[in-house]
């Protein structure tokens, strides 16, 4: 909310970044779980007085954020979600200061997984994966919320089934139409929950680690097809249209999905000699795998009624 400051509109926040906390929980029968959290926090608070007259009495300082992390992480005895760590620490802000109007929280989680040796699940090692969980809520002093949940880094791949053709031909076009190629992106999806309220939302416990997965993997099955048939792919953005409304098709708390998946190529390798040899033809076989240029295709899709 832009205030009238000396003639001028003025807008601001402060806060926190990259707070690294991890936690560990232990089971009475010496299992351990484990996060690691990357915690970003951002305050909007009545604190003009500090821009305007060098006057900090409204500040919180972001030291004390910073605290305020650990001190949470403390007091949370039983595992929790990115989501249900981000509310906690957002009403903290919002409710225990009179300044704080409205409280900004975003984390990555760190993709810790339990290991197995010799097939079983250890009790106390990890190793890390790949695709982060992500979060980022936004709480008002009234408990009115904004939540967002996401993945990123989620690398899929599939050396079949793809191929892009039909598009516009003029005289820079070097492409030729294709219907076998390799497809490859990394993923980044964020999806809005249409919880409103803090007092609205899911009391189940991990609730929002089992949505993560589920949406994972919705993701991956629209992406792959059928483990022996697979699907086909006319063009990424055909498959990511697919992907997001797959989302919004099986989850009715998720009113937003946004996708983001580069085209990372992979070209097929032609070499002749100096004689014109061929030393390789291509024969969907040899690639030269890049990412840099990569394509960029990115799309949002919500319901008529929905917020972004
Ligand atoms: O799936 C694709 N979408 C495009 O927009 C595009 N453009 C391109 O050169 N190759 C591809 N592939």
């Amino acid at each position: 909310m832009a205030k009238q400051v000396e003639g001028f509109n003025f807008e601001q926040q402060h806060g926190k970044a990259r707070v690294r906390v991890a936690r560990v929980w232990r089971s009475k029968e010496g299992r351990h779980f484990m996060v690691e959290w990357n915690v970003s926090i951002s305050l909007l608070s009545d604190c003009i007085k500090a821009y305007t007259d060098d006057d900090n009495s409204d500040i919180v300082a972001t030291d004390t954020m910073k605290n305020t992390v650990y001190a949470k992480a403390k007091e949370c005895t039983e595992q929790l979600s990115v989501e249900e760590f981000a509310v906690l620490l957002a009403k903290h802000f919002t409710s225990f200061y009179s300044q704080v109007t409205s409280a900004i929280v975003t984390i990555v989680e760190k993709p810790w997984e339990r290991v197995s040796v010799d097939g079983q699940p250890h009790e106390h090692g990890f190793k890390l994966g790949s695709e982060k969980h992500t979060t980022e809520v936004v709480v008002q002093k009234s408990g009115s919320l904004k939540m967002i949940s996401g993945i990123e880094g989620l690398a899929l791949l599939k050396t079949t089934k793809s191929g892009f053709e039909g598009f516009i031909t003029d005289k820079t076009t070097a492409l030729p139409d294709t219907r076998e190629r390799m497809l490859a992106t990394e993923v980044t999806c964020s999806w809005r929950y249409s919880y409103e309220s803090i007092y609205s939302l899911p009391r189940k416990p991990l609730y929002f680690n089992e949505r993560y997965l589920d949406v994972k993997k919705v993701l991956m099955d629209t992406f792959f097809g059928s483990s022996k048939e697979g699907v086909y792919s006319p063009s990424v953005q055909s498959t990511l249209y697919q992907m997001a409304k797959a989302v919004l098709g099986r989850f009715h708390d998720i009113s937003m999905v946004r996708v983001k998946m580069p085209n990372l190529h992979f070209l097929p390798v032609n070499l002749t000699n100096r004689v014109k040899d061929a030393i390789v033809k291509f024969e969907d076989d040899v690639y030269l795998p890049t990412d840099e240029p990569h394509g960029s295709i990115e799309a949002s899709l919500s319901r008529f009624w929905s917020k972004m």
